[in-house]
């Protein structure tokens, strides 16, 4: 296909090969901080440091970008999770200093970047961080390290990176490093002879793809077709997910096998691939869900022909800032099995009042 053809059907083209080689990129500075953390012993596990290292690492990763080409000057803003204030006062010398030298250790290694960064431009890429969201113009939506209990326990975790354009997320990446492309069950990283660590990206009306994270031919991902419930397994959160209410909505559907429980939005990635069948999450009450923890995993499940929607069968708002404006609890599936989910849950929330 020229480029041209490419670009007609793909509108998001320029910034889906962007997009994905920041996540990339960001993938495996997150890799060389977890394997840190994995080998250190247990009293420096509580220290936090080096997750705020990798998620501003990430941060400065996405705002900086290649010379050449389209450029991460196309980020026009960032609803970053973190805040950066902190990293200006005189005490997190160390820190940024650690910062700077990791994403220079990241972007030597990658033939297309041909620089390296000041501490100076760490923090102004990370100033860039500002943007509030919202219904118009484009924001990148970045959690740079999502599913953060997960990197630190060695489990799943998630770069997320989306795109909204005019209110609507129009594009998502989701680098996973500990994710087999695969189907299979066990997906804490362990699975022997699948490809562990992936990227999939998804930009809309295009498709949701999955390649290796070290780079393969991009192969078309789509959810399952399970119509029946009974046949059918779901995914929730093992941090933050209250159980008493999604046991209840499996056992009204009739889900027999056990839940699986994993962090960050690897649960998206895991359902557009066909790993399960549902995703299930609700948190307590009063807990507002942010952007970045569903912006990129639930194009990628919409592309890859499912539907994502809140307690009342609503699509999720992304223009409402921050916070997505939502009622109780998100649903992920197919087509088929979401009339029945969105009763089973309903009746579930009744019950619970
Ligand atoms: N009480 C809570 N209920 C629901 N989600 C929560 C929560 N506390 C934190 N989170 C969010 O859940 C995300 C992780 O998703 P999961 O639970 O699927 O692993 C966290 O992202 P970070 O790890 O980026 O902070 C955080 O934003
Ligand atoms: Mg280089
Ligand atoms: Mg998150
Ligand atoms: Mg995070």
């Amino acid at each position: 296909m020229s480029q041209l053809t490419e670009v007609a059907a793909n509108p998001y083209a320029d910034e889906l090969a962007a997009a994905k080689k920041a996540v990339s990129l960001a993938a495996r500075l997150c890799q060389r901080v977890q394997q840190g953390i994995l080998q250190s012993d247990i009293q420096s596990k509580a220290d936090r440091t080096p997750v705020t290292v990798a998620d501003y690492g990430i941060t400065s990763i996405g705002k900086s970008g290649p010379e050449e080409g389209i450029t991460f000057s196309l980020l026009f803003s960032m609803v970053a999770e973190e805040g950066f204030r902190r990293l200006r006062k005189d005490d997190a010398q160390q820190i940024l200093e650690h910062i700077t030298s990791l994403v220079n250790e990241t972007i030597a290694n990658d033939d297309s970047y041909n620089m390296s960064l000041s501490k100076e431009d760490v923090l102004a890429a990370l100033d860039g961080g500002k943007s509030e969201g919202g219904p118009s113009g484009r924001h990148w939506i970045l959690d740079p390290i999502d599913g953060t209990k997960g990197f630190i326990r060695g489990d799943q975790y998630a770069v997320a990176l989306g795109l909204l354009d005019e209110g609507k997320v129009v594009l998502g990446v989701l680098g996973c490093p500990n994710l087999p492309s695969k189907s299979t069950n066990k997906h804490n990283g362990s699975s022997s002879g699948d490809q562990v660590g992936s990227l999939y990206f998804a930009t809309i009306g295009c498709g949701a793809k999955v390649q290796a994270l070290e780079g393969s031919e991009p192969q078309k991902i789509t959810i399952c077709s399970v119509n029946n419930p009974v046949d059918a397994s779901f995914f929730e959160s093992l941090e933050h997910s209250k159980r008493d209410l999604t046991s209840s909505i499996a056992e009204k559907l009739g889900v027999q096998a056990p839940p699986v429980r994993m962090d960050s939005q690897a649960k998206y990635a895991a359902l557009a691939q066909g790993d399960g069948a549902i995703y299930l999450r609700f948190s307590g009450k009063g807990y507002k869900e942010r952007v970045w923890d569903h912006a990129a995993g639930s194009i990628i499940v919409t592309e890859a022909g499912g539907m994502v929607k809140d307690a009342s069968g609503n699509d999720l708002d992304f223009s409402k800032g921050r916070y997505l404006d939502r009622d109780r609890g998100i649903i992920a599936t197919n087509r088929y099995l979401m009339p029945m989910v969105l009763k089973a849950v309903q009746e579930a929330i009744e019950e619970e009042q």
